[in-house]
């Protein structure tokens, strides 16, 4: 779905083509601004709206993007209205609260995604630094979607079962953080606009475990009431996902340092 003439169209159709080299059999559609098209539909992404040039922030997209979201969600709730809401639109967290407050609906069906992207840019980032396969480090990060509000958890990430602290001392695990942070930014600087390869696949991730009820624990942008100590605010925390959405919310033990940066991240 794309307010661009032919646009969706076009991307259907695209992906279409790809069916027997990638050995799958589904129907894929694409319209321009006809939600009756998305009628019924279980999980809808949000994706609408600008990204992000060099030197901007998530945040400066606001302005713009909030209108857009709102007019998306409440055109897409009016024709599915069982429907799972996955938020992908900057500034991230922002617009998850957004759709929840302008739908309505549960919170447990409105999940942001960012943490899941963020989380495999830490992996990369770890696996960088290791020289390690990225497959065998786990880590995670929670807190904000931006480049000055994400929580890379260097301390519970690990190689093989093993803290990567094990592996690399404190300065590494700092770069590392640091570079996760602004992984959107770099990319970013380096293709003049937004991200799409791991954006994509952390999309595809998240709907299929809400699809397939995988119950993967994926970080996401939810809401929170009382959990972590905060209300009325949706942010990045770790969450098990399956096909009734945001099924729990994990609660870690964070340490001093890791609650303070969390408490600080919910006052910017
Ligand atoms: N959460 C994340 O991890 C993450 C990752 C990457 C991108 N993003 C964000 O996702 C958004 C999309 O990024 P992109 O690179 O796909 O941008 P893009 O410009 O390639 O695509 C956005 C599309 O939205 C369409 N659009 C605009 N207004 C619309 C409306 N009212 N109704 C329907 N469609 C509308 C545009 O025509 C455009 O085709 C941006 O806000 C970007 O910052 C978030």
């Amino acid at each position: 779905m794309d307010i661009k003439e032919g646009f969706a169209e076009g991307k259907a159709l695209d992906i279409m083509q790809t069916q027997t080299t990638l050995g799958f059999n589904t129907k894929v559609v694409g319209s321009t601004n006809d939600y009756s098209v998305t009628a019924g539909s279980d999980v809808v992404v949000i994706t609408s709206g600008i990204p992000r040039k060099p030197g901007m922030t998530r945040e400066e997209l606001i302005g713009i993007n909030a209108g857009i979201v709102k007019t998306v969600a409440e055109n897409i709730i009016a024709h599915s209205p069982d429907a799972i809401f996955v938020i992908v639109s900057n500034p991230m967290d922002t617009m998850t609260y957004l759709t929840l407050k302008s739908t309505g609906l549960p919170k447990e069906r409105i999940i942001g995604m960012g943490g899941a992207l963020d989380s495999s840019r830490f992996k990369t980032y770890l696996s960088q630094a290791l020289g390690k396969p990225q497959n065998d480090i786990h880590g995670m990060v929670i807190g904000g979607h931006g480049d000055t509000t994400m929580i890379p958890l260097t301390r519970l990430a690990t190689y093989n079962g093993l803290p990567v602290s094990d592996f690399l001392d404190a300065a590494a695990l700092e770069k590392v953080a640091a570079d996760t942070m602004v992984g959107g930014a770099t990319l970013t600087k380096l293709l003049g606009t937004s991200a799409w390869y791991a954006p994509g696949a952390s999309v595809a991730y998240l709907v299929d475990s809400i699809l397939n009820d995988q119950k993967r624990i994926i970080p996401c942008s939810v809401y929170l009431d009382g959990e972590y100590g905060e209300s009325d605010i949706c942010i990045g925390v770790p969450c098990i996902i399956g096909k009734a959405g945001v099924e729990e919310i994990v609660a870690l033990e964070l340490n001093e340092e890791e609650k303070a940066l969390f408490a600080k991240v919910l006052l910017r």
